[in-house]
């Protein structure tokens, strides 16, 4: 299978300080990370942690509220309407529900992205998509509706179609969430691989410690409203801090809080319902 390659170590994402939020309300301060063509990052914290909110900076979906995002080299946050619809042709996002097309066969999902934003010829279109889901594992898959494949076959098939354009980064927001302990191995050996041949920058927002640490080059771990760890896979392996240790052990004890904090927005509800208790 060919793509094309890149230039290798080019920076594809960068945060500088960035305070990222919605409103008055900031989740994380002082966020500083950066990943490059060809790496992949897994992003871990707990639930509420703020993970979803850094991948929304990275899409431009939400603007810093200070600090700076920058994605190819251009920073997101002072881009205009037309400027972030051609940087996120660039990009490819996984939802955790990759959502397929159900009237569209397995081969015309995945040519779907082809048929909307190239001029391919058809010929073209069918060697593209056949080496694709080759790389996925379901070649032979090419012709089943979308209701005779399994739900994992459904997640292979939504990775095709996140990577047929083929993006220099690609965002996969929780891609291990209900796998089986084969498909889950198999999806994360996938990623690693299509970021090898692609030379594309990936991104994995996830809790599965054992998985991603097989396949990623860099972890950025992020709770209590900052970044608390950042390294290698080994690095956080034998890091000290207690918070690492606890997420790492899964451990209900420790610094990791369970409970969502008192805000004082929610004071004010709670005032308004007129119980403290
Ligand atoms: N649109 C929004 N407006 C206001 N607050 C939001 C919005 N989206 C998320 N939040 C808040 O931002 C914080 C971080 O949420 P986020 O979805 O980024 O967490 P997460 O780490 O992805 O969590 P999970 O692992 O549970 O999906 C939470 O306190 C959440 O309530």
């Amino acid at each position: 299978m060919s793509f094309p390659s890149h230039t290798p170590s080019k920076t594809v994402l960068r945060f500088e300080g960035a305070a990222l939020g919605y409103g008055e309300f900031t989740v994380l301060r002082d966020i500083s990370l950066q990943i490059d063509a060809g790496q992949v990052v897994a992003l871990m914290g707990g639930s509420g942690s703020g993970k979803t909110t850094l991948l929304r900076a990275a899409t431009g979906q939400i603007r810093p509220q200070s600090g700076q995002v920058q994605v190819f080299g251009h920073d997101i946050g002072q881009a205009d309407a037309h400027q972030l619809q051609t940087l996120r042709k660039r990009m490819g996002v996984l939802f955790q529900q990759g959502a397929l097309f159900t009237d569209l066969n397995v081969f015309e999902n995945v040519a779907f992205p082809l048929r909307e934003h190239t001029r391919l010829e058809e010929s073209a279109i069918v060697a593209k998509v056949l080496n694709t889901l080759d790389a996925v594992g379901l070649r032979a898959a090419a012709h089943l509706a979308v209701a005779e494949i399994s739900g994992g076959m459904a997640r292979r098939v939504a990775l095709a179609r996140a990577v047929i354009l083929e993006p220099e980064l690609i965002l996969y927001d929780e891609p291990f969430a209900g796998l089986d302990p084969i498909s889950l191995g198999i999806t994360a050996q996938l990623i690693r691989t299509l970021a090898d041949r692609l030379g594309c920058a990936s991104v994995l927002i996830t809790h599965d410690v054992q998985e991603s640490f097989a396949i990623a080059d860099q972890v950025y771990l992020v709770g209590q409203g900052k970044m608390l760890a950042s390294g290698t896979p080994d690095d956080l392996n034998q890091s000290q801090d207690p918070y690492v240790q606890q997420f790492l052990q899964g451990a209900a004890d420790g610094p990791v809080a369970f409970n969502y904090p008192v805000t004082p927005a929610f004071e004010r509800w709670l005032a308004r319902h007129g119980s403290r208790s």
